[in-house]
């Protein structure tokens, strides 16, 4: 008999992923198993801006579901959209981080993976939940309304360099008191946009890649230097290690808290 304890999987809801194909005994043993309704093999690495996965049905039919996870609903399509595991933990962090008086920008919201935690367990003033891919958009709407969060998240489908506060009933522009950056691997190319749309003693929670050598100087050194373009002063920061993204490589995140030093 196949030995299922061999097999490695991911359920996403009522679906499994896996990295390989499988035989026919194998996938009756793994259904029989984890009762799931479909299995999918994910053919290459995630690649490209937004983040697409190629897959293969093995088993079933449908690849939508809803992944329950710390309390909050994600409706997703798993053939088309990411889920990482792996940031688990980080969605849970991120879900007490703020209060109620904060705006909040999510610049690579996705189908909500941060942004519905952070709205449900937060209750920030508002949340501009940022995300590109049509798809991703979909589900990050249809999520908002599963997990009951309309009155705080603002669901935009745009690409973030185009992303613009309106003024508010003062005639005063609005800034954000929080940012994610929940992106990788070319991060630094959206602090720019960041530092414009933050406000002073603000936060940004900004992802990266990087070599285990580099993890206490290069991000730092980013945020510093592209925040003092924008009259930002670095006061205080935290590393947080989300997880090995490849060999010698850490996938982190900073809680980078600025202050304004050249107010106008
Ligand atoms: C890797 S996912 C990150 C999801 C989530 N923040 C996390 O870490 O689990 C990145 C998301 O950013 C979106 N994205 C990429 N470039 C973007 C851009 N310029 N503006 C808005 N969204 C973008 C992608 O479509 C994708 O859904």
């Amino acid at each position: 008999m196949t030995d299922i304890k061999k097999l490695k999987y991911q359920k996403i809801g009522d679906i499994l992923i896996v990295k390989n194909d499988l035989n026919e005994s194998e996938i009756k043993e793994l259904v029989k198993r984890t009762n799931c309704k479909t299995i999918l093999k994910y053919e290459t690495h995630i690649t490209g801006d937004l983040r697409v996965p190629t897959t293969k049905i093995l088993y079933g039919t449908e690849t939508e579901t809803i992944n329950k996870e710390h309390g909050c609903l994600f409706s997703i399509d798993a053939s088309k959209i990411m889920w990482s595991m792996g940031n688990l933990e980080e969605r849970k962090r991120i879900a007490n981080k703020s209060n109620s008086d904060e705006i909040i920008v999510d610049m690579f919201a996705g189908i909500g993976y941060f942004t519905i935690p952070l709205a449900k367990y937060s209750k920030p003033k508002k949340i501009y939940a940022l995300e590109l891919n049509p798809n991703s958009y979909h589900y990050l709407c249809k999520n908002v309304k599963l997990n009951k969060v309309e009155d705080i998240v603002v669901p935009i489908n745009l690409d973030n360099r185009n992303f613009h506060f309106h003024k508010n009933n003062n005639n005063n522009n609005i800034k954000a008191d929080r940012i994610l950056m929940g992106y990788v691997v070319k991060t630094n190319e959206f602090l720019e946009k960041a530092f414009q749309l933050l406000g002073n003693n603000g936060t940004i929670h900004y992802h990266d890649t990087v070599p285990e050598k580099l993890i206490e100087s290069r991000p730092i050194e980013q945020l510093k230097s592209i925040g003092s373009i924008y009259g930002f002063e670095l006061q205080k920061y935290e590393i947080v290690r989300i997880k090995k993204y490849s060999p010698g490589v850490w996938h982190i995140v900073v809680d980078a808290k600025f202050k304004k030093i050249d107010i106008v």
